[in-house]
């Protein structure tokens, strides 16, 4: 048995960082990584940057082919450089293997078919999340049926997509798919689009969506998929009616990565959702294994992934004082075109909570510099308690909102009023000037 101060089980965002501060701190450190594509996690290889990368040269009119090139090329330098950054650490072995629990304190790998045992101190899981597959009839496992990893390594842009679920992932591939020339179909059992978010944004969002020819099937899930044999598969709906396509993509959600781990090797327990339970410091029911990112439930985002490493760190070397109680405000963008950023309350919610509430409401084509930028589309709208002045939330629609959210965000963690962003000076002409009228209630 191979002993470590520290185990960490996944190469995502929190766990590569972790790797990198424990081996600063002298800690000896075996990093296990089942898939060695996912060097760096899946964020950088088959999520966030990949598809951010696509998203940018759809928009620029870059052909599918070169841009899934240059996919390439970006994701691996990425993963390179996230693999150098531990492997030439003497502080850190990279094992590249599943890793399973035997026990509480001993993880089993397999290095060159042969099995090993690992043990040390603190043990970290950072497995992250996978897709959700959901219950369908037919040919699920047809060539034509992707997950949102899978669409993005396909070197032809499909004809017809048919995507399945009206999400974050839904969404965003729409979004890009239809920027490349692909004709775009989106079924989804909700009633409108993103029931979570401002009713009047949503609508805009379906607007500029349809506008752009994206069907969608509204209250409607795909029952069945039929692969037709020649280059086609059709989708049989709840609602009888069919649509068909030459490639399906699976965007239903994504699980906690708890499989195979050998949880029930430990008394590790799960949540209900299936994630690994943890409480506000990120131990699990065992107090020397702790879980971040992903796998642990809640919010998926990356940045969620990064400040858990915060709080395991702060729970390690610091004071305690940093936990998910005292995480503030989340902030998070749908990079739909254009993009969509939020963070807090809508004023529905709000007034469900009881505030009483102004709101700001400000049209994008009102200001100059989306003149200059040429892109007039979209509202920007924010959530101020009538009471305490404070900024209970922001939906911002529109260009560069995905930098926009983040001073709001700041703001609103800082506890200020409203008036501080309406009285901020900014420099011109840029889109965060328009702050100036937005909060001016
Ligand atoms: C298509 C898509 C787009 C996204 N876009 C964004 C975005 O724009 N912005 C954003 O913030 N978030 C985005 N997300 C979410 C974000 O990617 C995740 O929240 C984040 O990457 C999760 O990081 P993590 O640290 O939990 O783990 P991950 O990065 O998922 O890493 C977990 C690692 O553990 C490995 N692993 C699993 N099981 C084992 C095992 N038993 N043994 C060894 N290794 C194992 C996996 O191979 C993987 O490499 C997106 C997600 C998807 C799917
Ligand atoms: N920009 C970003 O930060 C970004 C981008 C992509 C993904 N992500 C992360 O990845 C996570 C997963 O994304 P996602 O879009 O898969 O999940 P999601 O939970 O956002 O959306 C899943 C959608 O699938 C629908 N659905 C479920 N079963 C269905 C069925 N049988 N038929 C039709 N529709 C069905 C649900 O109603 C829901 O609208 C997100 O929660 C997010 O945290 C983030």
């Amino acid at each position: 048995m191979t002993t470590y101060d520290a185990i960490i089980i996944g190469f995502g965002k929190a766990g590569k960082t972790l790797a990198g501060d424990l081996a600063k701190r002298d800690w000896s450190v075996a990093m296990i990584e089942k898939v060695p594509s996912m060097y760096g996690g899946i964020c950088i290889n088959a999520a966030c940057i990949p598809t951010k990368t696509l998203d940018h040269d759809a928009l620029n009119q870059i052909s599918y082919a070169d841009a899934i090139e240059r996919k390439d090329y970006v994701v691996e330098k990425l993963r390179t450089n996230n693999y150098n950054n531990l492997a030439d650490n003497d502080h850190v072995t990279i094992y590249d293997s599943e890793a399973r629990f035997k026990s509480d304190k001993e993880v089993e790998i397999e290095v060159n078919g042969k099995k090993e045992a690992l043990t040390a101190e603190h043990i970290f899981i950072n497995t992250g999340s996978t897709s959700n597959i959901p219950p369908m009839e037919g040919d699920l496992n047809s060539s034509k049926v992707y997950t949102s990893t899978t669409l993005i390594d396909r070197k032809e842009l499909p004809e017809q997509l048919a995507i399945i679920g009206g999400g974050y992932i839904g969404l965003e591939y729409a979004s890009i798919y239809q920027n490349f020339g692909a004709k775009v179909t989106v079924i989804t059992p909700d009633d409108g689009l993103l029931p979570d978010e401002d009713r009047q944004i949503a609508e805009e969002i379906r607007k500029e969506m349809k506008q752009k020819e994206i069907r969608f099937h509204f209250n409607a899930k795909a029952e069945k998929i039929t692969d037709e044999n020649n280059d086609k598969v059709t989708l049989t709906l709840s609602n009888d009616e069919t649509v068909s396509a030459n490639a399906v993509l699976l965007a239903t959600g994504r699980k906690p990565n708890v499989e195979n781990l050998g949880l029930e090797n430990t008394i590790v327990k799960l949540a209900e959702d299936g994630s690994v339970q943890v409480n506000d410091h990120l131990e699990t029911t065992v107090n020397h294994i702790w879980a971040l990112g992903d796998v642990k439930g809640g919010m998926q985002f990356t940045y969620v992934s990064l400040d858990d490493y915060r709080i395991v760190m702060d729970a390690l070397f610091g004071n305690k004082k940093r936990s998910l109680k005292t995480r503030q405000n989340v902030p998070y963008s749908i990079f739909i075109d254009p993009p969509l950023s939020r963070v807090g309350l809508t004023a529905k919610e709000a007034e469900e909570k009881g505030y009483e509430i102004e709101e700001g409401k400000f049209p994008v084509a009102s200001h100059p510099p989306a003149h200059v930028i040429d892109d007039l589309r979209g509202v920007f709208k924010v959530v101020i308690d009538k009471k305490t002045d404070k900024i209970l939330g922001a939906s911002l629609f529109g260009p560069e909102s995905p930098e926009l959210i983040n001073l709001v965000k700041m703001a609103m963690d800082l506890e200020a009023p409203y008036t501080f962003l309406r009285d901020k000076m900014y420099n011109h002409p840029v889109m965060s000037e328009s702050f100036n009228t937005l909060f001016t209630i």
